[in-house]
């Protein structure tokens, strides 16, 4: 079984205290054991990144994208047999694993284009012979946190942004999911990543994030994970000015129209909902139906969800694989019953014990539910979603937008004018129309709005808004 160490300062560290990487679809087998560090090994790591940090400042573009076109390269051409340690540690389906290796890799080979795009702008002065430079610089030692629902996805859009810009990383990933981490980091160090640019630490958020976190010289956080830890995260990064970057929660609505073309609407909400076990904070969890097109809908849709295949996420008849962990299917299952509290009609939700120790769960529907129940207003994160009956699309868009969360927000419709209408008033991040919420391009912004972002967009060009700090340059050339 192979046993890993944190990176630090382009050699691997071995701090003891391994901790086993547990296949979620079968407990009986251990993906890898990991070396936990603490707070002294992210302080040697934020020392190495610090050394390092004016040497990378100071590299052409043509160095840093060298290097993320070759990870990118490495990704993509060995997509499958990452995807399937992935498809092990997490427990998406192998497709669904494979297809996130492959997002991965064309986010380094995105970023390692966009190393070479950064630009700056010259100004004349509202004075006489001086002229204004605007630059982006690195901001220096970046800490990246990160969840474990996309675990080589979202560390390569952090990690790939913030080397491409100039930064130093030092990365926290989930302790579900840390082989992905794993991959990235060898990936950096075996392709001519300098020692200390990017480090990678193991270990527990309570420890090595909140260090690193709460670490003098780390200037920027960028976190994806819960509403809670994210919360603290902004009253740390505030009290000690920290640039921070947030992506939490959803509670994302998918507005069904009468005129919606049935197929497509089902297929939508059944991809949404349900796929990737409905672990996605762009799941849409809520699904708000016109009365004329509801019972056909449900009908239909509640047909799909049980025809849907749970088990092993390598067998290629796979459509749903388990819940990642017992804490998180345990909070699946408290929700259900909830649902039977509120008064819901639910369909489906039990634990299903299959051929080799699980967290397999049926995925559920939640009918006959009205938006200010708890199973409408927080997010569940498992393979579950409400139907929400509305008589119009002023009722729909309201119901869509009455949550606490502003991340994906979807449409189906046939009508031009009606998308038209939603896409203007959804109170959300990234509206979807005849698509599911979930599933999202590498190379546009990605993040949402009131309790589910906060700082500058992830994704595209925009997070060199993130990644970079802006310079003002006078200069008299009289
Ligand atoms: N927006 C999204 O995409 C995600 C949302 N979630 C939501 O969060 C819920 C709980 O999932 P969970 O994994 O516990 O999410 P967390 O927010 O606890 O974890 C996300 C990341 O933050 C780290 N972390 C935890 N506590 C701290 C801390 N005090 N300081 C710094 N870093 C910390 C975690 O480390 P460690 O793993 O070691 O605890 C992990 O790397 C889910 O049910 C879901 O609702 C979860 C994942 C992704
Ligand atoms: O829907 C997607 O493609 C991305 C979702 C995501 O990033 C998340 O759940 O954290």
């Amino acid at each position: 079984m192979p046993k890993h160490m944190s990176l630090i300062d382009g050699q691997w560290a071995d701090f003891g205290n391994y901790h086993p990487d547990i296949n979620p679809a079968n407990t009986d087998e251990v993906v890898g054991e990991f070396s936990y560090g603490n707070a002294d090994a992210v302080d040697q790591a934020v020392a190495a990144a610090k050394r390092a940090a004016p040497g990378w400042a100071a590299t052409t573009p043509q160095v840093r994208h060298d290097l993320l076109a070759a990870v990118g390269n490495a990704l993509g051409a060995n997509a499958e047999n990452y995807g399937r340690i992935l498809a092990r540690e997490e427990g998406k389906t192998l497709a669904e694993a494979t297809g996130e290796v492959g997002r991965a890799s064309q986010v380094f080979k995105f970023f390692a284009g966009e190393a070479l795009r950064l630009g700056g702008q010259l100004h004349p002065s509202v004075r006489p012979d001086i002229d204004i430079e605007v630059t982006r610089e690195p901001m220096g030692v970046v800490g990246l946190i990160t969840p474990w629902n996309f675990p080589i996805a979202i560390p390569a859009w952090k990690a790939a942004p913030a080397l491409a810009f100039g930064n130093c990383v030092v990365m926290k990933p989930a302790d579900l999911t840390p082989a992905c981490a794993h991959i990235i980091a060898s990936l950096l160090n075996e392709n001519g990543c300098p020692p200390g640019v990017f480090n990678l630490v193991y270990g527990r958020g309570s420890v090595v994030g909140e260090a690193l976190v709460n670490h003098p010289d780390v200037a920027a956080i960028s976190f994806t994970g819960s509403v809670a830890v994210g919360n603290r995260m902004a009253e740390t990064c505030g009290r000690l000015r920290k640039k921070l970057q947030l992506e939490m929660g959803g509670k994302n609505p998918m507005v069904v129209m009468d005129d919606a073309d049935m197929d497509t609407a089902v297929s939508a909400c059944l991809n949404g909902a349900f796929f990737s076990t409905g672990q996605r904070c762009t799941a849409s969890s809520r699904l708000i139906v016109e009365a004329g097109i509801h019972d056909a809908f449900v009908d239909k849709l509640r047909a799909a969800m049980t025809a849907l295949s749970v088990g092993d996420p390598l067998d290629a008849a796979t459509q749903i694989g388990p819940v990642v962990d017992e804490k998180q299917l345990a909070s699946n299952l408290k929700y259900v019953d909830l649902a039977s509290q509120e008064a819901a009609e639910v369909i489906g939700g039990e634990r299903l014990e299959l051929a080799t120790p699980g967290f397999f769960q049926a995925p559920a529907l939640f009918l006959g539910t009205t938006n200010d129940m708890r199973i409408n207003r927080e997010e569940i994160f498992g393979p579950t979603a409400s139907v929400i009956r509305v008589e119009d699309l002023e009722e729909a868009i309201t119901v869509a937008n009455d949550t606490e969360f502003g991340l994906s927000s979807g449409i189906c419709t046939s009508s031009l004018k009606t998308a038209r209408e939603y896409r203007r008033r959804a109170q959300a991040g990234m509206v979807m129309v005849n698509l599911p919420t979930a599933g999202v391009d590498y190379h546009v912004p990605f993040g949402g709005r009131k309790g589910s972002s906060y700082g500058p967009r992830e994704q595209g060009s925009f997070a060199a808004e993130f990644y970079t700090t802006v310079k003002t340059a006078y200069v008299f050339a009289g």
